[in-house]
């Protein structure tokens, strides 16, 4: 099995210090970086568009993947892809045609992802299982950092590793919201290999190095 890669969200910085922030995560060991795009439309909250993320591409080496949590993300996919994005994960909720959204992004040259919501069932991504490079598990409603990890969501995270195990093994399981020390093991024991990570780890009393650092002690042993 491979390590545990981690992925901040870029929600609980400050939005004045990006730069900054973006060197310290990098330092801290952390694998990417993942960039919580929200409309206000699709989700209640509105926070930042393809400027803000192409101005932050010099401040990192990380590849940088958009959480596209807007509607008809086709419209501006290739926005992202330009500012730097090289995976673009758009909702299955989002999208009237999913099978040409993905078909679009990897058009662009980019990785493509695809986000469940927690109702949503594996069954509505059956079929575009073959043009997936990852799957964002959402462990919460999409629309805010710091909500509650949904545990009832972990069956849906292991049904979607079976899916992928059966129908495209490249496929990489991401999990979003919620993760922190005490749900990370409930994470990897269901298939997460790639976890989001905003508040437990900003928050972290160690720090960012010490919070990477809890986290791949806690993933190791929940693979044991
Ligand atoms: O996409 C989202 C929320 O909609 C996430 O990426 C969260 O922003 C992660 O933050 P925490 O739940 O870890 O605080
Ligand atoms: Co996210």
């Amino acid at each position: 099995m491979t390590k545990l890669e981690i992925a901040p969200s870029i929600l609980p910085a400050d939005f004045g210090q990006l730069g900054p922030t973006l060197q310290d995560l990098q330092a801290a060991g952390v694998d990417r970086v993942h960039w919580d795009v929200m409309d206000g439309v699709f989700v209640p909250n509105l926070t930042v568009g393809a400027p803000v993320i192409e101005s932050c591409r010099r401040w990192s080496d990380l590849p940088f993947e958009a959480h596209l949590m807007i509607v008809d993300p086709d419209r501006h996919v290739e926005s992202f892809v330009r500012a730097g994005c090289e995976l673009v994960i758009i909702h299955a909720e989002a999208t009237a045609h999913l099978h040409r959204s993905l078909g679009l992004i990897r058009s662009l040259g980019a990785r493509a992802g695809v986000a469940l919501n927690p109702s949503t069932p594996p069954s509505a991504i059956e079929y575009v299982m073959d043009l997936l490079d990852v799957i964002l598990v959402m462990t919460v409603n999409p629309g805010f950092g710091g909500q509650r990890y949904l545990a009832s969501v972990e069956p849906k995270i292991a049904s979607l590793a079976a899916l992928r195990d059966l129908t495209n093994p490249t496929t990489r399981i991401e999990v979003d919201g919620g993760v922190a020390p005490d749900t990370l093991a409930g994470v990897v024991e269901n298939g997460g290999e790639i976890v989001v990570s905003g508040s437990a780890l900003f928050a972290h009393p160690g720090g960012l190095r010490a919070g990477v650092e809890a986290f791949h002690a806690i993933a190791e042993e929940a693979r044991k």
